[in-house]
């Protein structure tokens, strides 16, 4: 039986945990889902150099690098017998950037008498060069290479595999012979080793199929869905998101050996990594620029980081016009290892400014820079290079661009709220929390026509507290507020929910009653007057007694909303003559002409 790997523990661990979060909230439960998705491609075992699976040869890898000039095989041979070839004990040998070329000797036996075929795998698809000898005794008796220059008639050509490395088919006489790899490279030199049997080479192949598709299509689906938040809310920032996971896919679709595609196209071969991770960092380094509105109060870091990019660009791009390899591959290289840092400093510096953004940024961002520190430590051979942080930034990624989309879910969440609170805020009235005059014009409009429209009844209650003056002269202006605030209250809880109650102006009232006649809206108008006279209202720390005036009309013959206001006022005035505290209104459907 297999022993576990961590990532099948990890698949297996999250798949549990999504079972039983059903209560949890949706957040976690897209998190966790992602977990599970993108551990769901990484169950195939690290490759381990040496490791033979299923049938009868024996391998065990030396590995000697260049010094000075360029080995024959048959020197690299007299090499191998002087026992100048090392052991690698790492899973994966990596020699990092720009390292000598390195000699790998595959001892193997065939235990059976007779041949067999067998898929050698080796590298990573960026591996510049790689030249294969097939040795029995001391003598190279077959030869292939990356670039043609091998003779590759009988066992068929090198080919690049996707998501596996280049593939050598071998045949093995029976008995013992030995594969003499020489790998050389500007990009990191990282040399996995793999004798793979048809069956097993096809799992790999299908594994990297479907677990590049998922990748792609994920990250494809959040390049288009920021692209169309970006013209859908001009908000450059989610265009310049999509277009760094746009340089992402890129950059994978090169490092993985998709590009390979074009065996023609030897730029692609040698710059198109760097090319495509100097674009993939600007672009994250744009975005985040924008995203923490770094101009507001960082103007001066934000030139710097454009400087920067704008600059290992160029230096990418100039490495690669005059054909100088290794330049831009350190640029590029250098310039990620400046991407790392910059962008938690950049969360950093937004956080500490008070940039709400800044939180969710430095979350999101810390996934995706974690996997891109891992996965280029493990290409420089800085950590052990195995699926998990070969795949590193792939999770990270996924787990970023997740992050990233409940942010922006957030955001527009937050700034629909504000959008509704400052609506609000501008339809109320500060101190009695009822309608201002504006809001109570706009509602009582199209109460009006739909009155008018169906010629039913709408009368109108204007009100006024009666010696309000005196209140404020012997108690003070803020006593004269708590008493316009407890008014304001008692008109709302005893008005009904279609009716419109607003504050007019200064210590006078308007109520809106659709559906009502002025006989109804008179005993409305006694109730009120007789709820406000029976009330003590506290303030200034005494209870106060005080009365109201109350005017009512009826939609007859006016032409307009404020005819019928009007009236209401006029019979508010006539209260107010009577010797206030009483109601006075229209007689039923009389009206000013
Ligand atoms: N505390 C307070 N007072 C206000 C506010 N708005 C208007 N007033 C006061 O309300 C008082 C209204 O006084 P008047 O128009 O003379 O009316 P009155 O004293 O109520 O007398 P009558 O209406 O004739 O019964 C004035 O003293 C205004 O300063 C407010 O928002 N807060």
């Amino acid at each position: 039986m297999r022993a576990p790997t961590v990532t099948g523990y990890l698949h297996r661990l999250s798949a549990d945990v999504v079972a039983a979060v059903i209560p949890t909230s949706a957040r976690l439960k897209i998190l966790l889902c992602a977990l599970w998705l993108v551990s769901g491609p990484l169950l195939a075992e690290p490759q381990k150099t040496g490791e033979q699976r299923g049938d009868d040869f024996t391998v065990r890898a030396r590995y000697l690098q260049e010094q000075d000039a360029r080995l024959s095989p048959e020197e690299a041979i007299s090499a191998l017998q002087r026992d100048l070839f090392n052991a690698d004990s790492r899973a994966v040998p990596s020699f990092g950037i720009g390292a000598r070329p390195v000699w790998i000797y595959l001892p193997l036996s065939n235990t059976s008498p007779t041949q067999k075929s067998v898929n050698l795998a080796v590298g990573k698809p960026w591996i510049d060069q790689l030249n294969v000898y097939l040795v029995r005794g001391d003598r190279v008796v077959r030869r292939w290479s990356t670039d043609g220059s091998g003779d590759e008639s009988g066992d068929g050509a090198a080919q690049a595999a996707p998501g596996i490395g280049y593939l050598f088919p071998l045949t093995l006489a029976s008995g013992r012979s030995g594969i003499l790899i020489r790998a050389s490279s500007a990009e990191p030199l990282v040399l996995d080793v793999a004798l793979l049997s048809d069956d097993a080479l096809a799992q790999r192949k299908q594994q990297s199929h479907y677990g590049h598709g998922l990748l792609y299509g994920f990250l494809l689906a959040f390049v288009c869905g920021n692209a169309m938040l970006c013209y859908g809310l001009r908000e450059r920032s989610n265009g310049l998101y999509s277009l760094y996971l746009f340089g992402y896919i890129a950059l994978s679709f090169i490092y993985s050996g998709h590009s390979n595609m074009w065996p023609d196209n030897p730029f692609i071969q040698r710059y198109g990594l760097s090319l495509a991770l100097v674009l993939f960092c600007s672009a994250g380094f744009l975005f985040a620029c924008r995203f923490l509105h770094l101009d507001t109060y960082a103007a001066s870091t934000q030139r710097w980081g454009i400087g920067i990019a704008s600059g290992a660009v160029l230096l990418v791009f100039t490495g690669a016009a005059a054909d100088v390899q290794w330049f831009s591959v350190w640029a590029a290289f250098l310039f990620a290892a400046v991407f790392i840092v910059g962008v938690v400093y950049l969360g950093l510096l937004s956080g500490r400014h008070g940039e709400r953004a800044g939180r969710y940024f430095l979350g999101a961002a810390l996934c995706s820079v974690v996997g891109l520190a891992v996965t280029l430590s493990a290409f420089c051979g800085l950590l052990p290079l195995n699926t998990l942080t070969f795949h590193a930034v792939e999770i990270g990624l996924v787990l970023e661009a997740t992050l990233f989309s409940l942010a922006v879910a957030r955001r527009v969440r937050s700034q629909e709220e504000a959008c509704r609170a400052a609506e609000q805020l501008s339809r109320t009235d500060a101190l009695t929390g009822l309608l201002n005059r504006r809001a109570f014009d706009d509602d009582a409009a199209s109460i009006w026509s739909t009155a008018v429209r169906h010629n039913r009844p709408l009368s109108v209650i204007m009100l006024d507290i009666d010696r309000f003056k005196a209140v404020n002269d012997r108690l003070g202006h803020p006593a004269g507020d708590r008493v316009l605030v407890q008014i304001s209250r008692l008109l709302a809880s005893c008005s009904r929910e279609g009716d419109k109650v607003g504050r007019w102006g200064g210590e006078e009232f308007v109520v809106l009653l659709p559906e009502t006649s002025v006989a109804q809206a008179r005993r409305f108008a006694e109730r009120l007057r007789r709820a406000v006279s029976a009330s003590k209202i506290a303030a200034a720390g005494t209870s106060i007694s005080l009365s109201i005036s109350l005017g009512a009309a009826e939609r007859g013959r006016h032409r307009s909303l404020s005819q019928l206001i009007c009236d209401a006022d006029k019979k508010l005035c006539e209260a107010k003559r009577r010797g206030r505290n009483c109601v006075v209104s229209t007689g039923p459907r009389e009206a000013t002409a």
